[in-house]
């Protein structure tokens, strides 16, 4: 979409949930640098008056920033001039829908990731599974088109991608047997243009057995035919998740969108034999037609859920793989199951594959011939013994790093990653599917990693995060910061040479690009799990983020949980959140003091 692709070139925007189509997280203004961020100020605030998880960040189209809140929603349009309200959107039900049988049916919390903008209107990926298009001027509803059904516990909570004359958005419900896809509506009127799903025949997933690559044995080969019900027992896939609840990237030149699929359904996996292709894969995918170009599985026949659906930015970075061959058009991606993956971007070819958490414990490493990682015995949770419970996985479920995105700085060419520090004990059991119901078999218990993050040592610290700096073309940890409890919330780097991120107990940080030293901090309202967006307005540099605790880190509190073991195993784990912070969601915008 050449509107969209202008907007993100003009840093005074921040267009797209990444900022730019490749979601990269950078912004060129540097009129904030490592010299003057220590004398920040919050310079406004907007309640939302909402309670629950605030994930996403202000988007930003030509001076007007527009906000979400968790479901039921709202989206406001707000003047940076006055300050003030320019238009409210107020979700409200089609009369098939129940709200309470939707919030029953979103795994963790009912957040929702951030608005997308194209063709003079506001996209909004309801809880319920409807995408909604607003106009960007009034905050009338254009259309609005159902994607999904919540009455099967198909949800929506990711941040749509324009692209072209489409938007692009997927669905949620990996824990109640959704099988997976990814949707392409027309921007014009909401109606279908193709929809591609995570497994199945090959006609539905939009596999060509012939053109769509894989890696295996060391090049890229065709995937060949049934590649995805080869892997399944029976019609289990059916019911296989692979879900698309994440972030969306693409590459114009290329016309490529690039994205993950989650856990295969159940989480119990001795219930489902096989790969279960393709959950758990990185897929590319021809934005006019939904055909997949390439895909690579990271995690077959998962047994701890580790989710491959984070963010797929695109990074242009010159590196050189083992046998010579020369390659500058990349993929980075920082999977929940503890490994940075580097791809070409073009081709698929596995380029790195490293821990980026040295706590990572259920995989020696990844075979650079068949791209598959290589399980230990003792973390395989078919094993867990007796009382079938294996002890002491790391990372836990929740991964390395869950959906809160990473930046990717140019000039340093490295890249930040918010990330967890969690291992946890799994116990899985026998359940059977019942539409609309929890589809998850197995119990989890999370506490934290209690190693050195860039060692691997033990050390007994009891922090949940970590914050990183890793080198994508050696797959090396350049630096590393400790945070009590998991970095849930989307960095940002920019050509000021600062990182900024916001923390679960509510802090907004900003650290030096080069060294991670700390230069700032302020604690806001509320636990961050938004992300740090910046741009600019009448020629200055405005940083803001959204508070608000929740998101499954925060799911006790958000969902008012007690138990060790609810919130699938997140409560125990982050129970002393309570003690730093409270709910509540608030927009504040940070600036530099007037000289
Ligand atoms: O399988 C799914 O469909 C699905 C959906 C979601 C979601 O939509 O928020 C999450 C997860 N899984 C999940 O595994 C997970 O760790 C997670 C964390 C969060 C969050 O916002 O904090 N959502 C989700």
């Amino acid at each position: 979409n050449t509107e969209v692709e202008a907007l993100t070139k003009d840093p005074k925007n921040f267009a797209t949930w990444g900022g730019d189509y490749y979601g990269m997280r950078y912004s060129a203004l540097d009129q904030i640098n490592n010299k003057n961020v220590k004398d920040l100020q919050p310079v406004w605030t907007f309640s939302t008056g909402m309670l629950r998880g605030h994930e996403g960040g202000p988007l930003v189209v030509n001076d007007v920033i527009y906000i979400q809140t968790p479901y039921p929603h709202k989206v406001y349009a707000l003047d940076q001039g006055t300050q003030s309200v320019i238009w409210e959107y107020s979700y409200s039900p089609d009369k098939d829908v129940d709200p309470n049988q939707v919030i029953s049916v979103m795994c963790c919390d009912v957040v929702n990731r951030g608005l997308a903008y194209g063709d003079g209107k506001i996209f909004l990926a309801q809880g319920d599974a409807t995408l909604v298009a607003l106009d960007a001027k009034t905050g009338k509803v254009v259309w609005k088109t159902k994607n999904g059904e919540p009455k099967l516990g198909m949800t929506s909570t990711n941040a749509p991608l324009v692209v072209k004359d489409k938007v692009i958005t997927g669905i949620a419900g990996g824990e109640f047997g959704v099988r997976g896809f990814l949707a392409a509506y027309n921007i014009k009127d909401g109606t279908l243009a193709w929809k591609a799903y995570s497994m199945g025949p090959d006609s539905d997933i939009k596999v060509d057995p012939e053109k769509t690559m894989t890696w295996t044995d060391g090049k890229m080969a065709p995937v060949g035919k049934d590649s995805s019900l080869k892997t399944w027992e029976g019609d289990q896939w059916k019911l296989g998740g692979g879900t698309t609840w994440g972030w969306y990237s693409y590459d114009p030149k290329l016309n490529l969108v690039y994205y993950g699929s989650g856990n295969p359904g159940t989480w119990n996996p001795t219930q489902r034999p096989g790969d279960n292709k393709w959950s758990m894969t990185l897929w590319a995918r021809d934005a006019d037609t939904g055909v997949a170009k390439w895909v690579y599985q990271m995690t077959p026949h998962d047994e701890w859920d580790y989710d491959g659906i984070n963010e797929v930015p695109l990074v242009d970075l010159k590196m050189t793989d083992k046998n010579g061959k020369e390659h500058d058009k990349l993929i980075v991606h920082f999977d929940r199951n503890g490994f940075g993956y580097t791809l070409d971007r073009v081709t698929g070819e596995l380029l790195v594959a490293e821990k980026f958490d040295k706590a990572v414990n259920w995989a020696s490493h990844v075979d650079m011939k068949t791209g598959r990682p290589q399980v230990v015995d003792q973390y395989s949770t078919h094993k867990g013994g007796e009382d079938n419970n294996t002890t002491g996985i790391c990372p836990a479920a929740l991964g390395s790093k869950d959906q809160q995105p990473i930046a990717y700085s140019p000039r340093t060419n490295l890249v930040y990653i918010p990330g967890n520090h969690v291992c946890m004990n799994y116990e899985p059991f026998e359940v059977e599917y019942t539409a609309g119901q929890p589809y998850v078999g197995a119990t989890l218990t999370m506490f934290p990693a209690g190693v050195d993050a860039k060692t691997g040592e033990k050390n007994g610290s009891h922090n949940l995060g970590v914050f990183t700096a890793w080198d994508p073309t050696t797959g090396k940890i350049v630096w590393s910061k400790d945070e009590p409890f998991s970095v849930w919330s989307g960095a940002i780097a920019t050509a000021g040479d600062v990182v900024f991120y916001g923390t679960l107990e509510g802090y907004l940080k900003a650290v030096d690009a080069k060294t991670g030293d700390e230069l700032y901090r302020f604690k806001t309202p509320s636990g961050i799990i938004g992300n740090v967006n910046t741009w600019s307005y009448k020629g200055k540099q405005y940083v803001g983020v959204m508070s608000g605790l929740g998101g499954w880190a925060g799911i006790g509190m958000a969902a008012g949980l007690e138990g060790e073991s609810e919130g699938l195993g997140a409560v125990g784990a982050y129970r002393n959140l309570s003690n730093y912070t409270k709910l509540g969601g608030v927009f504040t915008v940070f600036g530099l003091p007037n000289k």
